[in-house]
């Protein structure tokens, strides 16, 4: 059962309390979802040693297609039957390749890992307490900004009948804890413990990493792709498909370097190993061991002083000659001479056809990066510290210029109001309230924007769209009554090439878009212009048997820009919230529905101060901060459709799929009509074209979940607030503090090393205190807990929590 579909089962039985159904269907899910990556690795591996392709470079087989043609036809016959075995051994495991295909919605969750965030509730609901326990923590070390889950772990910290030992990661990856476990063990001077440790991280590091290249052989994300790119020929495509996989494994070093809660992977992540492993193994008089990991780590670092004295120290402790025989892991020579041989193909793809690439590692010689690329980056990094500088002071002169400008506004008693009447600039429209008529300001509405057939040709667009499985569809984020569906411009229009939906409704849907947007300017008298931000056309389905009793709205109140805390009448605007977003609007395509009323309220999100009934044509504009929270009420029969619109002042926000979109259509078919086309020039898509801005208010799946409050995050934005930042310096050399009071370490490694140690001036160095460090860390944060307990409340559940706040 592909695990999507055993998701969403688990999420309707959330929301239903069949806390046993939860339990079943999650724990299938994630299982499922193990299973189908542990066959793709297979897959991948067997088939490898299946048909090697050419004769190895170097021995460690990178492919070398052949000059002429009939090598190119042996090459490529490799190619086709290592195809055919991958697809073969999938489709006999997993059945056909589309079923366990799933959006990228539903891996987001999976890389949340909220599957856990669900188990805890449903598990906590049938006492099984150690299970809850290890589902919150495992949930919250890959969201350790979620309110609601660090309540849970305090209020779990001091219930009776939990132990230390159910705090568990069930997500930890084995090379990862056993590297914590070398370290903890490390910094408490467990030498022996720590080198087993270590070893047993490198040994599941390298089946990791394995596990990782294996799995970017699999599907090519041409998600994005510019389409004038793909007339590339044969090798071009070959190239830029073997690139991208070059550049997936290279980044196995940064992934397997990661931790969840760690907002930073580990820095120089393999060799530190060796590092640590040299120094406990000479703390446990394993002088071969210690000689043969600093000569590892040397192959990562060849010039590092002070893994130089180190080694010179063991070797004249063990005698020269015996310290010689020794030789570095060949196993990691191996992986640094793939590692670097990919490095260069990749550093040629840059260099030969601009295809960027960012090397993760610490320990590459300089002269792999072409001497121009290197020269270039010297000067890019000059240019960006200047840029940097002048920035910074020019946010400092803003900063002084807007606590100049609130003193003065907060001596005002009244505020402006920003100026609005201008002409919607089309003879059709209508404006049928203006702000005062709406009770606020900055509003407008607007009617007769679309004609009736437009309005039809929308919908089925919206309905064609999903029915083709590629318009977002599922339940709805905002309320367990409804499902929801949405399509975005790029979206549709790819689908209008693939002859899934019609073209020219994906064009109307742009053309009309831009019609909006040159009607919201020209009312509001906006002397610069708005950019698309983020543009969806959404339907609201009601779900028939989910009517009953039903107290919740389609779309709770919010505001489109800041983080609505109403509880507090107040207004966060910083990340995650869409901060860059200075109106929007909603342009309406029907109104043979139930409910589905859009309200304005107060900041407490309860006073309602307009009321909109949704109508073909009909367009409701707004300013998208503070001064206008708004929600949807609950759609209770049929289905509800407009177009969702967000603008920005600031051309750096601008959405680069619509540009993407229009470009498409401009190479795709005839010019655009021409009174309100696209028709400003713009620069061409970049090639990978930048990640289209997740839709507001955490559309798709994401909203879900239970504990909503920091659900709507971006996760890159997001990702870096508030978690615990590790400090860059950090990084220990675990070079120690023992070896410094050479005392210590003669009594600890007995005879032999203190008459050798007498020969050599030089001693193993030292790791800094960081034991201490981590004990002080230790008590503060001990200190906090306990204050905090004395508030923590029940685990929190979705219902628990929904009912308490609202939406941010
Ligand atoms: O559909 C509507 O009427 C409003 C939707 C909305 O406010 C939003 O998606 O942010
Ligand atoms: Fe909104």
């Amino acid at each position: 059962e592909p695990y999507d579909f055993l998701f969403d089962t688990a999420v309707e039985a959330y929301y239903k309390g069949d806390w046993l159904s939860v339990i079943l269907n999650m724990e299938k899910a994630l299982r499922n979802k193990a299973t189908v990556r542990g066959v793709k690795t297979r897959c991948q591996l067997s088939c490898a040693n299946h048909s090697a392709f050419g004769e190895p470079l170097d021995g460690v087989g990178v492919p070398v297609p052949g000059a002429g043609s009939v090598d190119d036809l042996g090459f490529f016959q490799k190619i086709l039957k290592r195809a055919d075995c991958v697809t073969a051994c999938e489709a006999e495991q997993l059945g056909s390749p589309n079923l366990h295909k799933v959006s990228e919605e539903v891996e987001l969750e999976f890389k949340k890992r909220s599957p856990y965030n669900y188990l805890q509730v449903a598990y906590f609901k049938l006492h099984k307490l150690d299970k809850a326990v290890a589902a919150a923590n495992t949930f919250f070390l890959a969201n350790p900004d979620h309110t609601e889950m660090r309540q849970n772990l305090e209020y779990y910290r001091r219930m009776a009948g939990v132990h230390e030992a159910d705090f568990k990661d069930l997500e930890a990856r084995t090379h990862m804890s056993e590297f914590l476990l070398g370290k903890s063990s490390y910094s408490d001077d467990a030498f022996v413990a720590a080198a087993e440790h270590f070893e047993a991280a490198v040994d599941e590091y390298f089946k990791a990493d394995q596990e990782c290249r294996a799995l970017c052989e699999g599907a090519y994300n041409y998600d994005g792709y510019n389409y004038m790119e793909y007339s590339a020929d044969l090798f071009q495509s070959v190239t830029d498909h073997y690139m991208q996989i070059l550049n997936c494994k290279q980044r196995c070093a940064v992934d397997l370097a990661s931790t969840a809660g760690r907002n930073k992977p580990f820095e120089d992540f393999l060799p530190s190993h060796f590092n640590y492993l040299q120094f406990s193994y000479y703390n446990s008089e394993k002088l071969e061991q210690a000689i043969e990991c600093a000569k590892t780590f040397l192959l990562f670092h060849p010039e590092d002083e002070v893994m130089k004295q180190n080694l010179a120290y063991y070797s004249a402790v063990l005698g020269d000659d015996a310290a010689r025989a020794i030789s570095p892991r060949q196993e990691v020579k191996r992986y640094i001479q793939q590692s670097l041989l990919e490095k260069e193909l990749l550093y040629f793809g840059y260099e030969a056809f601009g295809i960027t690439f960012v090397d993760p590692d610490t320990w590459t010689p300089e002269e792999v990066m072409p001497k121009k690329l290197r020269d270039k980056q010297k000067a890019d990094r000059k240019t960006a510290a200047r840029i940097t500088e002048e920035i910074e002071s020019l946010m400092k002169e803003i900063e002084t210029l807007v606590e100049e400008k609130k003193k003065d506004s907060s001596d005002m008693t009244k505020m402006i109001v920003p100026p609005e009447g201008g002409a919607p600039l089309y003879d059709n429209i209508t404006v049928t309230m203006t702000s005062s008529q709406l009770n606020g300001s900055q509003r407008v509405l607007l009617d007769g924007v679309i004609t009736d057939d437009e309005c039809r040709e929308l919908h089925s667009l919206s309905n064609a769209a999903a029915l083709k499985g590629d318009g977002y569809r599922g339940p709805s984020p905002h309320s367990p009554s409804e499902t929801f569906q949405g399509v975005t411009v790029l979206k549709a229009v790819k689908l209008g090439q693939e002859g899934k939906v019609p073209l020219n409704s994906a064009r109307l849907f742009l053309d009309l878009s831009q019609k909006v947007r040159k009607a919201l300017e020209s009312y509001f008298l906006l002397e610069a212009p708005l950019y698309f931000s983020y543009s969806h056309l959404v339907c609201r389905s009601a779900i028939e048997e989910k009517q009953d009793d039903r107290k919740d709205l389609s779309h709770s109140v919010h505001v489109d820009n800041c983080l609505l805390v109403s509880e507090l009448n107040e207004c966060v605007k910083e990340p995650p919230a869409y901060t860059h977003r200075d109106y929007s609007a909603i342009l309406y395509l029907n109104d043979d529905f139930e409910g589905g009323d859009f309200i304005f309220t107060e900041l407490d999100a309860k006073t309602v101060t307009a009321e909109v009934r949704p109508r073909c044509g009909r367009v409701v504009g707004f300013g998208a901060g503070k001064e206008n929270p708004h929600g949807v009420r609950a759609v209770t029969r049929g289905q509800r459709c407009a177009v969702a619109l967000w603008f920005t002042l600031d051309p750096a926000h601008e959405d680069k799929e619509r540009i993407q979109a229009e470009d498409l259509l401009k190479m795709f078919s005839t010019p655009v009509k021409a009174e309100f086309s696209g028709t400003e020039v713009r620069d061409a898509a970049e090639p990978q074209g930048g990640a289209a801005e997740p839709p507001p208010g955490g559309q798709g799946t994401a909203e879900n979940r239970p504990d909503d409050a920091a659900s709507t995050q971006k996760p890159d934005t997001h990702a870096d607030k508030g978690a615990v930042t590790p400090t860059a310096k950090a990084k220990t050399k675990p070079v120690s503090k023992k070896a410094k009071d050479g005392d210590q370490t003669k009594a600890k490694t007995g005879n032999n090393v203190k008459a050798a140690a007498k020969k050599q001036t030089v001693k193993p160095q030292s790791k800094q205190g960081d034991k201490k460090n981590t004990k002080a860390a230790g008590k503060t944060a001990k200190a906090v807990a306990k204050k905090d307990s004395n508030k923590a409340a029940d685990p929190t559940s979705a219902s628990d929590s929904a009912n308490g706040r609202d939406e941010l």
